[in-house]
């Protein structure tokens, strides 16, 4: 067996399983072993209950001295119990689990585990797991990895077949890591590592085998751009932009003043466009700096001069907003140039005339999803493409579009706040341009963080803000109820909420699961101001902007990475009103909510992503992802900076020796995996 493999060849899979894995895109055994645990268990020291531990995870220890209750209810069944620690007693109860009864003995010692709670009566745990002391201590010498599930699996079927694909896999050993990385930093294996991040013994071996195989992301990662970077660079720019007088004309028209930032960026792009080579340039910039007007004016430029220009969205609802944006812009300044949108909902009919226009016409803006970089899609004459960083122009459509005979300039917008430094690493074969303030009309967004208890007092500032004019965002973290957490979904709420605003307000649900279509109109309604109050998952994260709404407030924000939060408040406060964002904190532990008072503090990107980093603990590397992390599985840009800065030294003395790396056939192959597998686009 090899990592290629299909997950049928371990013993007991069968057809349903497989399937079942598909759906969490986990196909072959290399798959399984990059399906990493989300966060892990830890089982504690048991101990006897007591207040410090009121709403923390416990183990307590003890004994029944009367049987357990099983009562049958209307609606629900309960089983009760009292555990008796010392002298304490904890209140015990499960539901739908009739047969917990049966299992437990009087006089026998138990552990029960589970989030400690206190009532008027005393101590209680709802649901905890029940092991015998002996189970528990086997158990207390690891950590136990909790992995996303989709319906139908078990965390104990993820960890089966993942503990099968090591085994089965032991022997693999390629070298896919150069000698003199591997002898310097004393790695573990490629195999021992990924023993070690899934089934660690203790946090210094999960860290141990992390820090392998988030090095070896890094590396291979650089390794990659570093070979394209040289088929980029050097290429003579075919392309005369000769016009720039629209586009200053055009900025005198805006509604504001464009800050230094965007007007800097916009002469390097200028500088770029007209210079003796086809340009790749990142702009950064926090969420709200004004990124998108930089991108059309600078497309403005292109078309202007004769050529097409196109932007790529990371999703159609994005698409369909910077359609309907540059549309209203050309209509509103005099701009005779038409906006051409290709989406993946469009009717095949609607594609046709798209695909038409995009072939024949020239002095065009084209404006969509992944449609725009399919191989039907053939430009008369694309001068420039603007993507956002996780959808970036990948190398197979750079290769096609050249063998067509085009070569696009480059931008890639990015609202990631990595300093330079490490921007100029990941990024190596661009230009970086960046845009650090805010327009200048901007009031800052108002944060709090608040408990259950101000609910109502929540609703009534949304309220307030509605009957001022104004539009809210509530954001859920599910699409609709699970079994698994008792976290928010939009489908629920939504009907939760009605009669607190009434009739008269108008509430719409949006989430990743609607169709494109459906979510489109949604959209659009809330953009158009038709619709007040839009529940939604975060699937309004990304560059969402409508400047009339002025409030969010994020339900269970405590499950969100800060950076998340981030983006997500970053959809208010993007027009001249003050904007206020509302974090519902429903954390039982003191560390989350310290995590939370950060957003209070700040508005600033950069500052949120060192302080998220701060306040992690040690082994704490699974709870936040920052937004658009360019499709890394382990690596965390800032929190690995070390690794990431080793890696861009390393792939450079590496590639100074063996340049085609011949001495390296394994390393070559990989490479080649490596951009498809993780869908890394270069
Ligand atoms: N200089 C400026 N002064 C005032 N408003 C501006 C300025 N530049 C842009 N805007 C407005 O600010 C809002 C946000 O701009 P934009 O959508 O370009 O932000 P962005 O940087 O793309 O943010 P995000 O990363 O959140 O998508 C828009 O409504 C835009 O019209």
């Amino acid at each position: 067996m090899d990592l290629h493999s299909s997950l049928r060849e371990i013993k007991g899979v069968g057809e349903k399983t497989e399937q079942l894995f598909q759906k969490i895109g986990v196909y072959t055994l290399g798959d399984i072993l990059l399906h990493f645990p989300r966060t892990y268990q830890e089982y504690p020291q048991p101990e006897d209950p007591d207040e410090e531990n009121i709403g923390q995870i416990v183990a307590v220890c003890g004994s029944l001295r009367t049987p357990a209750i099983f009562r049958r209810g209307k609606r629900m069944d309960i089983t009760l119990a009292s555990l008796f620690c010392k002298n304490q007693v904890v209140e015990c109860v499960w539901f739908h689990m009739p047969y917990i009864a049966k299992q437990l003995q009087v006089g026998q010692p138990y552990i029960f585990y589970g989030r400690l709670l206190k009532e008027k009566q005393g101590y209680k745990m709802e649901q905890p797991a029940i092991f015998t002391p002996e189970k528990y201590l086997t158990l207390r010498d690891s950590l136990q990895p909790i992995y996303s599930l989709t319906k139908g699996m078990t965390q104990q079927m993820v960890r089966k077949l993942t503990l099968a694909a090591c085994d089965s896999l032991a022997d693999y050993s390629e070298e896919n890591l150069p000698d003199f990385v591997e002898q310097r930093e004393g790695f573990p294996s490629y195999m021992q590592a990924i023993r070690q991040v899934h089934f660690p013994m203790h946090f210094e071996a999960l860290a141990e085998g992390r820090r392998r195989l988030v090095y070896q992301e890094f590396f291979y990662f650089i390794l990659h751009s570093r070979i394209l970077e040289a088929g980029t660079t050097g290429i003579e720019n075919p392309w005369h932009f000769t016009e720039t007088a629209l586009t200053d004309e055009t900025i005198q028209k805006l509604p504001y003043t464009l800050t230094k930032g965007q007007m800097d960026t916009l002469s390097q792009i200028r500088s770029d466009l007209q210079g003796p080579y086809v340009s790749q340039r990142l702009i950064q910039g926090d969420v709200g700096s004004g990124k998108t007007i930089v991108a059309f004016l600078a497309m403005l430029d292109v078309v202007a001069s004769g050529y097409q220009a196109a932007i790529m969205a990371p999703t159609e609802v994005l698409a369909m907003q910077h359609a309907a944006g540059f549309r209203e812009m050309c209509a509103d300044y005099g701009l005779p140039y038409q906006v051409v949108c290709l989406t993946g909902s469009m009717t095949a009919s609607q594609k046709k005339k798209a695909y038409e226009i995009i072939a024949t016409r020239p002095q065009i803006f084209v404006v969509g999803t992944h449609a725009l970089i399919q191989e039907k899609v053939d430009y008369l004459n694309l001068a420039l493409v603007v993507t956002d960083e996780q959808h970036r122009f990948g190398v197979k459509q750079r290769e096609s579009l050249s063998k067509k005979g085009m070569t696009p300039h480059m931008l890639v917008m990015s609202a990631t706040p990595i300093p330079r430094t490490l921007a100029m690493i990941l990024y190596g074969n661009m230009q970086i341009s960046a845009i650090h303030e805010l327009p200048a009309d901007r009031i800052p967004i108002k944060t709090c963080v608040i408990k259950e208890d101000l609910r109502q007092k929540a609703y009534e500032m949304i309220g307030r803000e509605l009957a001022g004019g104004h539009q809210a965002y509530i954001i859920c973290p599910l699409v609709e109820a699970s079994e698994q957490t008792e976290a928010e979904n939009v489908t629920d709420y939504v009907e939760r909420i009605r009669p607190i605003f009434g009739a008269q307000v108008s509430i719409a649900a949006l989430h990743g699961k609607m169709p494109p279509k459906e979510k489109n109109a949604i959209m659009q309604a809330f953009a158009e101001g038709k619709t007040q109050i839009l529940v939604s998952t975060t699937v309004v994260e990304v560059g969402v902007n409508v400047p009339n709404a002025t409030l969010i407030m994020i339900e269970d924000a405590n499950r969100f990475g800060l950076a998340q939060l981030h983006q997500l408040r970053g959809r208010v406060g993007r027009g001249k009103w003050q904007s206020y964002c509302i974090l519902m904190d429903k954390s039982k532990e003191k560390k989350k909510t310290d995590r939370l008072e950060v957003m209070h503090k700040s508005n600033d990107g950069f500052f949120i992503a060192q302080e998220d980093l701060r306040l992690r603990g040690p082994g704490d590397f699974f709870g936040i992802r920052q937004s658009g992390e360019l499709g890394f599985r382990l690596a965390d840009i800032i929190g690995d900076a070390d690794l990431l800065q080793k890696a861009s030294q390393d792939v450079a003395d590496f590639l100074k020796e063996d340049e085609s790396l011949e001495n390296y056939p394994a390393i070559r192959k990989n490479l080649s995996s490596f951009a498809s597998d993780n869908n890394m686009i270069l």
